[in-house]
């Protein structure tokens, strides 16, 4: 018999106590949630667990405790179900990029899952040609800019059609006009997204937040309350120059 939980779960993505170490110490320590809002964020210093959290669930790593669980099913099992829920654009482009042209980069994923080729030639044309952009087809991956990458990157993963897209800071090194583009365009997907950014002001619209600290949730709520109080953190860590014996300034590089 299903219960109401398992209806949630089915539509969610839900970690129950886990725990992974990596590099001798603890990425995540111990974190449980439940997450089923259209935009979820995480924020969070470096090093604090946010690409483990989003590699977890994805599938790339296994928790050495606890569970995850992704519409219900285990992603790390690889299955085709899995990959295609959900889709993930890594924090390097270079990490994601695999064939030599535009139009082979996009149609990869879904030969990957079992399109035909002529199909999926044709999926990435038209997804070029719905974004202004059938011209780049034929372009070398490596002549675009990195703005560009990332933007081609997307449409890589979009392609497929996921229920969820795991963004691992989609706006590192982007200009102000070209994260804003890739912000909007971010904001009208019809997909779940979970997007993790240093930058709050890129959250706006964003249903939920989560504030990772040492591999421990240190907040998790609307964004209106969760974003203010990690932003003053963060400043509070930075004593003002008047404050600051500069023997000391080495200490702030260490989390
Ligand atoms: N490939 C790896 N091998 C060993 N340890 C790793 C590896 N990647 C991350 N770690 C460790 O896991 C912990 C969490 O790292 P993670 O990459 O999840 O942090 P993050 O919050 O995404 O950081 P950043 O904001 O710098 O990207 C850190 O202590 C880090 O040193």
């Amino acid at each position: 018999m299903t219960t109401i939980d398992d209806h949630i779960a089915e539509d969610a993505v839900v970690l129950e106590n886990v725990r992974l170490r990596r590099g001798g110490r603890m990425a995540l320590d111990g974190v449980s949630l439940r997450l089923a809002e259209p935009r979820v964020a995480v924020v969070g210093r470096n090093g604090s667990g946010k690409s483990t959290l989003a590699r977890l669930v994805k599938g790339l790593l296994r928790p050495d405790s606890g569970t995850v669980r992704v519409f219900g099913r285990d992603p790390a099992r690889r299955d085709r179900r899995s990959i295609a829920d959900v889709g993930f654009l890594f924090q390097n482009s270079d990490h994601q990029i695999l064939c030599p042209t535009v139009a082979e980069e996009i149609a990869f994923g879904p030969v990957e899952l079992g399109t035909a080729r002529a199909e999926a030639a044709a999926a990435a044309r038209s997804i070029l040609d719905a974004h202004g952009i059938a011209d780049w087809a034929e372009r070398p991956v490596v002549a675009l800019s990195e703005g560009q990458r990332r933007l081609v990157c997307l449409l890589a993963v979009l392609v497929s059609e996921p229920r969820l897209l795991v963004l691992d800071e989609p706006y590192a090194g982007l200009d102000i006009p070209t994260r804003l583009r890739l912000q909007r365009f971010i904001a009208r997907l019809p997909q779940r997204v979970l997007l993790i950014s240093h930058e709050p002001e890129s959250l706006d619209g964003f249903d939920r937040a989560l504030w990772l600290e040492d591999g421990r949730l240190a907040a998790d709520g609307a964004p209106s309350e969760v974003l203010p109080a990690f932003t003053r953190a963060m400043h509070a860590l930075v004593p003002g120059d008047d404050d600051l014996p500069t023997d000391q300034e080495g200490a702030a590089w260490v989390a």
